[in-house]
């Protein structure tokens, strides 16, 4: 108003002096229009924190660690001055609205993305605004988002609404308990908060059927996360699941910071400060970083627990002091160190260990995980469980164990479906895998949950000869303690010395071993037949494999959909996968003996014949072996959801069998169903070029199979075939003569069939 005045003054008396002090009034008009835009500026910056449209910014330091200021790096992996940095320059920038800020996915602005619905223009929220953060830099592109990526680094942040009104998420991970028991103690602990909306949800990480379904996206939009994460210095599943969220955070097929999505987050790391001073709670510092990184907002600083002494009472007061926080909605300062350079994600995503996490600014104060670990190490938990299992750990990676069919038939009482279908005797087999890690979590495996899971190979790599040998070793002396065992035939006990089959199966995917061709060399080498199966997950392993006595690939489902309910993959493009190792089988490896392995859950994949049908019309296998999945214990805490209801009688897998039969031949495909073990609910299908003269040739030759190799030319699945016996074919039972049925004490014969299966820890490979 007196701007107004003093202009409308000095304007009069230039009419009245006639210019004479014209000068005067020119330049006390200027100085009255200076100040009267300095004053409309304060109130638009006060304008702007309420309602984002005009804000003035200071350009801060970003808080590195590298000994160089971000905003001083140009195409430079350095990171920023750690605070040391005076270039603290003013800069007024405009905020857009947070409907454009949403589509932004560059910046990062929690400023906006978390205000209080409650929020007034005025009254006591006004003096806890947060700092208005620029979302727009100047130019486009890269150029752009570097600028506004030095934005991103620093916000004060205020929650959506209360964080007590969340849907809190507690992960954790556990190999020896503690973990489990922690989060149980944090879900107690946070139950108690009063006015806490929705009780927490406890996740076992290393249960969930697909990361993504938390970690890309979000179950709710008000949920918060806090993940209870224990550190091993040996493999343990934990490596998987930071391989995980580091491969999402470099992924460009995934939002570049989905986890914004969630109001917050925060790690409670376990470990062990006194044994491992160096690496204490080095996993959950790095999935800490990890989770920021992927735009979480971290609500509560990670907790170190050491568990030595004392433990529950450190995360009792980690959990109270948490609980505190949650009731309190002072805004967060967040903050996120990203200091690498953009043009260098190309060269960080072809990297795959988790070596590789220190390229990532402030990771590379966390201890170094690069070294390669060992898959399965003699002084972790998971060998533990392994030989509390029975099994025989070699090396560090490749393991073996008896089969309750070989002490059934040394004793007399039968081989499993093998023998019936292939000629294969029990007694005589070595179940044996070289890779105990897997790149699925089929729901009826017997692993357990604890077993390594990884993509790809990412350990320390044990030399073919040495695993073979040592695995013999270890078969032997499980053998020789069947000695005592009543019953055990003297004859077939001797033989059981002399290994002649080796199933590579067991449990986790064999062709993931590097060496995995020159391993069955060196079986048939020595005389032994190699069935392999893998699990159509590595098709460029399966196109290079050498010969093979019998190649099986596992096909769990017939769709997309079902295939990603039963195995669980870990590959996004597990379909894609499947079918590419479906077309190797027809074209590259048509000279092998092939076989499709079915194996049924009720409820999961028995519906879908047609599409099965398409499937063995892409990959014409040999053979199609199904078989009824078989309960591997409980549901509780194991991983496997599978109860008995989910077990198929055999009434129902024949039936199964003949519709895909069926199927197959009115396509014109020639499949007929050929044999059967009935007491392990198994049945095969065959393609009718071994159904030579009316007679079923599904069993081996396996002088044949050797005399053929050791000619060196080249041979294929029709070469060393053999006349399937009469007890063998469908409808005959399959139990070989010779053998003695046994009945369990009180189980009439016809309960049998599916008792038995139950009872049976494991999927006979
Ligand atoms: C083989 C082995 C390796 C371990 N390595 C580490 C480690 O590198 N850093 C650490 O802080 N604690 C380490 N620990 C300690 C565990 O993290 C600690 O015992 C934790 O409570 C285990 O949690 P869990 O029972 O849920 O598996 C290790 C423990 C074992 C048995
Ligand atoms: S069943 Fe085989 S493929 Fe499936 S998770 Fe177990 S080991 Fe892996």
């Amino acid at each position: 108003m007196l701007d107004i005045l003093l202009t409308c003054t000095a304007i009069a008396a230039y009419m009245l002096d006639g210019g004479r002090i014209s000068v005067g009034c020119f330049l006390l008009t200027i100085v009255c229009l200076a100040k009267h835009d300095a004053s409309s500026s304060v109130s638009d910056v006060k304008r702007g924190e309420d309602e984002g449209v005009k804000s003035t910014e200071k350009k801060t330091c970003c808080g590195g660690s590298n000994g160089q200021c971000c905003s001083s790096k140009k195409g430079s992996k350095g990171g920023c001055c750690g605070g040391a940095c005076s270039s603290k320059k003013s800069k007024t920038v405009s905020v857009k609205p947070s409907a454009t800020i949403e589509s932004n996915n560059l910046a990062t602005d929690f400023t906006e993305a978390f205000k209080s619905p409650n929020a007034s223009k005025s009254g006591p929220m006004k003096k806890r605004m947060p700092r208005i953060i620029s979302k727009t830099g100047k130019g486009s592109g890269i150029k752009a988002a570097k600028n506004q990526q030095s934005f991103f680094k620093k916000a004060l942040t205020i929650s959506k609404g209360k964080l007590i009104g969340s849907q809190i998420y507690i992960f954790y991970s556990s190999l020896q308990g503690a973990a489990e028991r922690s989060a149980k103690l944090l879900s107690g602990v946070l139950s108690e908060i009063k006015d806490l909306k929705h009780s927490p949800v406890i996740l076992n990480i290393d249960e969930l059927a697909d990361f993504d379904d938390y970690f890309v996206n979000v179950p709710t939009e008000n949920s918060l996360y806090f993940l209870v994460l224990p550190s091993y210095e040996t493999d343990s599943p934990i490596d998987y699941f930071l391989q995980t969220l580091e491969e999402n955070a470099e992924d460009f097929r995934v939002d570049k910071y989905p986890l914004r999505k969630l109001v917050g987050y925060s790690v409670l790391g376990l470990g062990d400060f006194e044994t491992w001073p160096e690496k204490f709670c080095y996993q959950a510092k790095t999935a800490d970083c990890l989770m920021a990184k992927l735009g979480g907002r971290r609500v509560f600083p990670v907790g170190e627990a050491c568990m030595k002494y004392d433990g529950d009472a450190k995360i009792t007061r980690w959990a109270q002091l948490l609980a505190k926080t949650l009731q309190d909605d002072e805004p967060i300062l967040y903050e996120y160190n990203e200091t690498f350079d953009d043009d260098e994600v190309a060269e960080i995503n072809q990297k795959e260990t988790l070596g590789d996490l220190e390229d990532f600014g402030k990771l590379s104060e966390l201890p170094n995980t690069g070294e390669m670990k060992k898959m399965i190490s003699k002084d972790s938990p998971t060998y533990k469980n392994l030989t509390k299992q029975g099994y025989t750990v070699v090396g560090s990676h490749s393991g073996v164990k008896i089969c309750r069919w070989t002490k059934s038939d040394l004793r007399g009482r039968g081989s499993c479906y093998k023998h019936s279908l292939f000629n294969i005797v029990s007694s005589r087999c070595m179940e044996l895998t070289p890779s105990l890690a897997c790149s699925s979590k089929c729901v009826f495996c017997w692993r357990h949950g604890t077993n390594p899971v990884s993509k790809n190979w990412r350990w320390e790599v044990d030399d073919p000869e040495y695993i073979l040998e040592n695995a013999l070793q270890g078969h032997y002396s499980k053998i020789k303690q069947l000695r005592g065992v009543p019953g055990v035939i003297a004859e077939r006990f001797a033989k059981a010395f002399e290994v002649r089959h080796c199933a590579l199966s067991l449990v986790g995917e064999p062709i993931m071993y590097p060496f995995i061709s020159r391993f069955v060399e060196l079986l048939h080498e020595k005389g032994i037949s190699s069935f392999l199966v893998c699990n159509a997950q590595h098709p460029e392993p399966l196109r290079d494999l050498g010969k093979v006595t019998q190649l099986y690939v596992s096909i769990d489902a017939p769709t997309k959909m079902e295939l990603k309910k039963v195995d669980r993959p870990l590959y996004r493009d597990f379909w894609e996968r499947m079918l590419e190792c479906l077309e190797i089988l027809k074209t590259t490896q048509s000279h092998q003996r092939t076989v499709f392995r079915l194996t049924l859950v009720k409820g999961f994949n028995m519906t879908e014949v047609k599409a099965y049908a398409d499937l063995v019309e892409k990959g014409k296998p040999c053979f199609i072996e199904v078989k009824g999945a078989t309960f591997c214990g409980s549901s509780d805490g194991n991983g496997n959801p599978l109860t008995m209801q989910n077990i198929p009688f055999y009434e129902e897998c024949t039936n199964f069998v003949k519709a895909l039969s069926s199927e197959l031949q009115q396509r014109g495909l020639g499949y007929d169903v050929a044999a059967e073990h009935a007491h392990s609910n198994c049945i095969l299908i065959a393609n009718t070029i071994f159904r030579i003269d009316g007679k079923w040739h599904t069993h081996i030759d396996f002088d044949k199979f050797f005399e053929l190799l050791k000619s060196g030319g080249t041979f294929s699945h029709l070469d060393y075939i053999k006349e399937t016996p009469e007890w063998a074919l469908f409808g005959n039972g399959g139990f070989a003569p010779g053998n003695t049925r046994f009945y369990r004490k009180g189980k009439k014969p016809a309960q049998d069939i599916k008792t038995e299966a139950v009872k049976v820890a494991e999927v006979s490979a």
